[in-house]
């Protein structure tokens, strides 16, 4: 495995992504500070509907940057329909993003507020596409859902999760991981903000459709500190906690964020 050339720490984070991934001062960028006041109500966007099968999730791997839950996404048994996609798209596996406090550790920021953390769930549009990195190179090729998390009451579906963190503590190990909804970790509201975006990591493709909720979920104190306890080094190097990983807002340029409320 070729070391990891990017990462979240001073010599290696986001404001030098761009010398080894020229798409960071990208055209089509993500994440966004969103501005509520400036998203324009479309009715022509729909509710989102998910169908997510609990037993296709698989493995849950510390990949040095995040931890992901795997998804078999082999055929059609996570789905995300409707909302401001055409056709269905597979879900492939869900990670979060934080911060080294429970002051900020958002990717999107909303009107100015930073939240604790993010959730990820990421879905590819297998119906136009014969794989993940062929629709990752494609402008619709990726739909990715934003749940915001906000520092409050313990989330119980989230612990599900976080238990399973100590068992893949160090960059590379991994652990079955089963029997989960992910749709238990979404808010009441399915209300959501849209806009075309890309992804938050490297290499940073501008492929992705965000579906960002409006309403944030809670987590407790203790359970985002357990997302810190996770390593970004691997079992032979010297220990460093990965105690932040999200990547700031960056310039929305000619883009429009609708509203679907
Ligand atoms: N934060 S995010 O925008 O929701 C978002 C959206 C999609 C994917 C991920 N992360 C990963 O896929 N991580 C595991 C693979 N390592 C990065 C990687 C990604 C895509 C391709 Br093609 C090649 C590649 O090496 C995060
Ligand atoms: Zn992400």
């Amino acid at each position: 495995m070729a070391r990891q050339s990017w990462g979240y720490q001073d010599h290696n984070g986001p404001a030098v992504w761009h010398e080894r991934f020229p798409l960071a001062n990208g055209y089509r960028q993500s994440p966004i500070a969103i501005k509520s006041r400036e998203a324009k109500y479309d009715p022509l966007l729909r509710p989102l509907s998910f169908s997510y099968d609990p037993t296709s999730p698989k493995v849950i791997l510390n990949c040095g940057y995040a931890f992901n839950v795997e998804f078999d996404d082999t055929e059609d048994r996570s789905v995300l329909r409707a909302g401001p996609l055409k056709g269905s798209y597979r879900l492939r596996q869900f990670h979060f993003h934080w911060g080294p406090t429970d002051e900020y550790g958002s990717e999107h920021t909303v009107d100015g507020q930073e939240y604790a953390a993010e959730l990820h769930l990421v879905h590819w549009n297998a119906e136009k596409y014969p794989s993940f990195v062929d629709a990752a190179q494609q402008p619709d090729g990726l739909a990715v859902v934003g749940v915001l998390v906000k520092v409050g009451e313990h989330n119980s579906p989230l612990q599900k999760v976080t238990d399973v963190l100590d068992a893949i503590k160090t960059k590379g190990s991994q652990a079955t991981f089963t029997n989960f909804d992910p749709s238990s970790l979404f808010p009441g509201s399915l209300d959501y903000w849209t806009y075309l975006g890309s992804l938050t990591v490297p290499p940073l493709l501008e492929s992705v459709i965000w579906i960002v909720l409006r309403q944030p979920v809670t987590a407790s104190s203790e359970q985002l500190a357990k997302f810190r306890s996770i390593l970004c080094s691997a079992k032979s190097e010297p220990a460093c906690h990965l105690l932040s990983n999200y990547r700031p807002p960056q310039p929305l340029r000619n883009r429009r964020v609708r509203a679907s409320f």
